[in-house]
């Protein structure tokens, strides 16, 4: 069947939960591979400078491993770039990275590092990655990243969620109309639309409604529902919450 939304699994919070104990389990692979059966188009990890939670480790594994394509975050670091290049994952996405953050809070300044930003992805291209710029539905942010030749946009859509479950709802329809706006202009601009941060049920489908996106990454949410339903089930429940918005 084809498709006309594609789920991402972000599978980032399995490894968290490792790490927190410094344990050898959960596997991140272990979920990749469940996901991967239970319906996901394709694998999401966020190999962050400080490691907090995927290791370099589960980079190659999960890129050994899964049969689904392999979307690769990372800040746009000398570091990452070298391991992306070794790695040759489907899919890099280029994310803004803060050492005290608690999870990745704005989208990336592709404006500012313009210049920076083209010459790095060059590699990246090379090496047979479809590079995406993660950033907020700033029209100007979008423009900036076709002009520098990424093949794809991912809106971030954290500031949705925050202000859906502040209740602030005036402010989450404002939101909406941007991110409505933004999948607009970047599919215009011949970019891949892909969505993702914070979506939950409550908040997927007024995203997964909007027609020009391609893909949503989803990560957190599932990882936590999957403690009560497991995660098998809490795929197939998002994957029906978003065919029913296209539906
Ligand atoms: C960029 C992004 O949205 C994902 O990487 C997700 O946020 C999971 O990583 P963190 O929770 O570490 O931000
Ligand atoms: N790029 C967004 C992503 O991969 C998943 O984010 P989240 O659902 O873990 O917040």
């Amino acid at each position: 069947m084809t498709r006309s939304i594609r789920l991402g699994v972000n599978i980032d919070h399995v490894a968290t939960l490792r790490n927190a104990r410094g344990a050898s389990y959960p596997s991140p692979l272990r979920a990749a591979l469940l996901a991967q059966e239970a319906g996901a188009d394709g694998i999401t990890a966020h190999l962050r400078e400080d490691r907090r939670h995927i290791s370099d480790a589960d980079m190659a594994e999960l890129k050994a491993n899964l049969r689904i394509p392999l979307n690769f975050e990372m800040a746009a670091t000398e570091e990452m770039q070298r391991i992306s290049v070794a790695t040759k994952p489907h899919a890099v996405c280029l994310v803004p990275e803060k050492r005290q953050e608690r999870t990745t809070e704005g989208g990336l300044d592709v404006i500012k590092d313009q210049a920076r930003l083209t010459a790095y992805i060059a590699p990246l291209r090379q090496a047979g990655a479809r590079v995406s710029m993660f950033i907020a539905p700033d029209p100007r942010q979008i423009e900036a990243s076709a002009a520098i030749g990424a093949a794809v946009v991912e809106l971030h859509t954290g500031h949705y969620c925050d202000l859906h479950y502040a209740g602030k709802f005036a402010e989450r329809d404002a939101e909406l109309a941007a991110l409505r706006k933004g999948a607009a202009l970047a599919a215009s601009l011949g970019l891949e639309v892909h969505a993702g941060h914070g979506l939950t049920y409550e908040t997927v489908m007024p995203i997964a409604e909007i027609p020009e996106i391609a893909e949503l990454n989803i990560g957190h949410f599932l990882i936590a529902e999957s403690v009560f339903i497991g995660l098998g089930p809490a795929i197939a429940e998002m994957r029906r919450l978003m065919d029913a918005a296209r539906a």
